[in-house]
């Protein structure tokens, strides 16, 4: 039962989704915070670690793993050709442009040169849900 390859691919590749969503629901919410309180006070600085831990021990890791293990299971499952494989590598792909978006903003925090209000960044937060929701129907349909 738990000797089949195929099926701990998927849970790792799962697993490692879940923490990948979580950093990128959260980031965004942080940032919606952070642009609430002054520049240089504690709180600023505080929000600035939780952003750096948020991204670099948790986001980063799972995205890596999530790539290995997703495209490790099409390699082995001969999808790469299939039109339901190719569209999810799109928006996976949009995904993984918005995580290093979200990068790129953290560094504007860290230098207290953020140029974006709190109403953006409730905005931007409802991107990774969009390709969430999409991903995971491709994925169980494979409609194509
Ligand atoms: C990072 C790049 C990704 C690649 C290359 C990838 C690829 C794959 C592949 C090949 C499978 C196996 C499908 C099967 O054999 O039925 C799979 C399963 C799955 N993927 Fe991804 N995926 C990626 C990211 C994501 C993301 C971001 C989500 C959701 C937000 C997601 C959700 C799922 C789910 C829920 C399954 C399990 C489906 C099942 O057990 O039937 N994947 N993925």
């Amino acid at each position: 039962m738990f000797d089949d390859l195929y099926s701990w691919q998927k849970t790792l590749h799962i697993i490692s989704i879940i923490a990948w969503m979580a950093a990128l629901f959260y980031l965004p919410r942080l940032y919606v915070y952070h642009t609430m309180v002054p520049v240089g006070s504690d709180q600023s600085e505080l929000f600035k670690v939780m952003e750096r831990k948020l991204l670099r021990m948790i986001g980063n890791p799972a995205m890596i793993s999530s790539w290995i293990f997703g495209l490790w299971i099409a390699w082995d499952m001969d999808y790469y050709f299939d039109v339901w494989f190719i569209l999810k590598f799109i928006f996976v792909a949009l995904l993984t442009w918005y995580h290093m978006w979200l990068g790129k903003l953290r560094k504007a925090f860290a230098a207290d040169a953020n140029e974006h209000s709190e109403r953006f960044y409730r905005m931007i937060n409802e991107i990774p849900t969009l390709i969430m929701i999409v991903a995971v129907i491709l994925v169980i349909f494979k409609p194509f």
